[in-house]
Formats: C-alpha cells, structure tokens, sequence
C-alpha cells in the first residue's frame, strides 16, 4: 500500500513546554486510523500538525509525497477536517455554505449543484437547505460541517472527535456517511474517545499518551473492544496526564 501521510521525528513544545515528542508515523492509503489517548495527550496538537492548520516545532510532514511546509497549497486541496469548530458561515444558508466552500476549491457548477444535494442528502439536512445556519441546533451545525468537510472529496479525512453534538440518531447517520466513503479515495484519520465505536469502524489504533505514541496496532490484531480497553487501561495507567 502507498504511503498517504509522513511524520519524521515531529515534535512540539508551546514555550518550555513539552506536547509531542518525537513522533514518527507512516499512514497508508485507505486506513481508517483511531488515535486515543487521555486529556492532554497532544492528540488535537497532533491532528493540528497533520492537517497544516499548526507547524511543528521540530520535524517535517509529508502528505502524498508534498512536504507541507513547503507546499501547505495544494496539500490543503487534499484534505478534509471536522473538528469542534464548524467553520461556518452563520448569516448564509446551508445550501450556500456549501456552494461557497465548493468554489473556493474549484469544483464546476453543474458539479457542484449535484453535490450539494448528495451531500445534504447524506448528512439528512435537505429540507432545511434553504434555511440560515444561524438558525441551526449544534448538532445541525456539525452535520452540516461534516458536508462542508467532504464537499472536494478530500483524499485525507481528518475528524477530531467528530460526534461531538451529535444525538444518537446523528451519530448513525454519521457512521453511515464515513462506511459510503470508498477507504481507497479517503484515508481517515480520527480522534476519539469512543472505544467501541473505534473496535467497530477503524483499521488501526494509535494510543498517544504524554506526547508519544504508545501503543500502535492493525485492529485486526486486537479480539474485542474489551480488550482494547484494557490495552487502553494498561498503556495510559502509568501516566499522568496534563
Ligand atoms: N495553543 C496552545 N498554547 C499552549 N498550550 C497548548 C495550546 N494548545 C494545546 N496546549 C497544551 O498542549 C497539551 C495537549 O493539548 P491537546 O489539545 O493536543 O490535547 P488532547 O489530547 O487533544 O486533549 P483532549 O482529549 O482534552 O481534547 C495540553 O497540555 C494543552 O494545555
């Protein structure tokens, strides 16, 4: 499998302070990657670095070959992130939010009008395109941010804890939208704390504690989600998170 995404000897400090240590770590192209790790692990400071939305202090970064400090550009075309910011617009509706993220990576018209319904579609929002974000619930907020997400059909999907907001039913509805996403056109990379979740729909596990990754495995090698919660348990016990 080609290799997606590089990290050689990164690491971060914010002043004096220590976040990520020397973090090496080579993504494949179609893995669904979980990253674990307590409160204050580093791992929205790692997910930060990937995504070119922070520099490392130390280290370099690749995706698909481009190093991202050089060419941040076009790597950021090659992205996608959902995190606990929606980056949205408040005063314009759903559908022309998406319309304006759309043109801003180029996608053509008739293109871009097909896929705006597909997507509003997927995240259950069609009857409220027409409707201002500002009158949106959070969770409508983040459903709508996860199209925004998608919208250029990144080849790398970066989600920091992505369920943030939504109900039980959004929540489904999510994990429907991530299993359509062909792993051979997105690679995805994201931050949780949900265990089960993770044992049901991710192929790779990364437990970071303490800035370092601590424990990496194909999820193939691990039995249950039980188990991976006393690996979980076992690996981040002797540490105190800050
Ligand atoms: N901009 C910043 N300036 C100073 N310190 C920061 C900054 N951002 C993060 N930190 C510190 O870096 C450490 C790691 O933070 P980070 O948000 O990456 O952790 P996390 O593993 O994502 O935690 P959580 O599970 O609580 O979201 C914390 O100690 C945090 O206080």
């Amino acid at each position: 499998m080609d290799s997606i995404l590089s990290l050689s000897n990164v690491s971060k400090s914010y002043g004096n302070f220590p976040v990520l240590n020397d973090i090496d770590l080579d993504i494949k192209k179609g893995e669904f990657v979980a990253i674990l790790g307590p409160n204050g692990a580093g791992k929205t400071t790692l997910v930060k670095i990937m995504s070119t939305l922070s520099s490392p202090s130390e280290g370099s970064v690749e995706i698909s070959g481009h190093n991202v400090a050089d060419d941040s550009a076009s790597v950021r075309s090659m992205i996608g992130v959902i995190s606990h910011e929606t980056h949205l617009y408040n005063d314009l509706t759903a559908e022309e939010n998406l319309r304006f993220f759309g043109k801003m990576y180029g996608i053509g018209s008739d293109d871009l009008e097909n896929r705006i319904d597909e997507l509003l579609e997927q995240v259950e929002l069609i009857g409220r395109a027409d409707d201002r974000v500002s009158t949106f619930s959070r969770g409508m907020k983040q459903r709508l941010s996860i199209a925004r997400s998608l919208i250029h059909e990144p080849q790398l999907l970066f989600l920091d804890e992505p369920y943030t907001g939504l109900d039980q039913h959004a929540s489904l509805t999510f994990d429907k939208v991530l299993e359509e996403l062909d792993p051979q056109d997105t690679t995805r990379v994201m931050v949780t704390h949900d265990i089960t979740n993770t044992f049901k729909i991710c192929s790779r596990v990364l437990i970071l504690n303490g800035g370092r990754i601590v424990f990496d495995s194909p999820m193939s090698d691990i039995g249950s989600a039980e188990e991976l919660k006393e690996i979980y348990l076992s690996k981040v016990s002797n540490h105190i998170s800050v």
